[in-house]
């Protein structure tokens, strides 16, 4: 039996990351409350794109280990897992195969278009799924509170050019 409440997400809510994958790609969440989440991205195929008050299902499964799952209105699917003991993270990204062949139409803050990243699920291709599985490296940690809206509230390429360093 495990020694920790896997209810209890106090030592997760309102963590503020970033974080870089293996493969390159720089990305930044903050978890706003037990089921929600605010992300930016830096770099990679769909920099600059921001979401927030996206719905996930977040779950402890370790002491300081634990593990967000979503499904996007572009259908693209996400899991991670977030090790803040070991400041270890992993991502699957499940993209359809619409954003592999034009990412730059998800390059948006996306809840000013849902009714279009919609459609554009709808309309595919769906199919072949590009799976992204890749480990990152945490390079930021804050606390910053439950539902705080001033963490992630403009697009990456809106940040002074020493982010995150400025917020230290
Ligand atoms: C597609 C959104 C996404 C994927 C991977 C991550 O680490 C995110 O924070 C967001």
């Amino acid at each position: 039996m495990s020694n920790f409440d896997k209810h209890d997400l106090s030592g997760f809510v309102g963590k503020h990351l970033v974080y870089t994958y293996d493969n390159g790609w720089n990305y930044e969440i903050y978890v706003k409350n037990d089921n929600t989440l605010d992300y930016r991205i830096h770099s990679g195929i769909v920099a600059n794109r921001w979401v927030k008050d996206q719905q996930a299902y977040i779950v402890r499964v370790g002491e300081s280990v634990y593990k967000i799952s979503w499904t996007e209105p572009t259908g693209t699917d996400v899991s991670l897992i977030v090790n803040l003991g070991d400041k270890l993270f992993h991502g699957t990204i499940f993209f359809p195969r619409w954003v592999i062949n034009n990412p730059e139409k998800t390059v948006c803050f996306q809840n000013d278009h849902i009714p279009l990243m919609n459609s554009y699920r709808d309309a595919g291709p769906a199919y072949p799924t590009e799976v992204i599985d890749e480990f990152a490296t945490i390079t930021f940690v804050r606390d910053c509170g439950a539902n705080n809206d001033s963490v992630i509230d403009c697009a990456a390429s809106e940040l002074p050019k020493d982010f995150p360093a400025n917020l230290r």
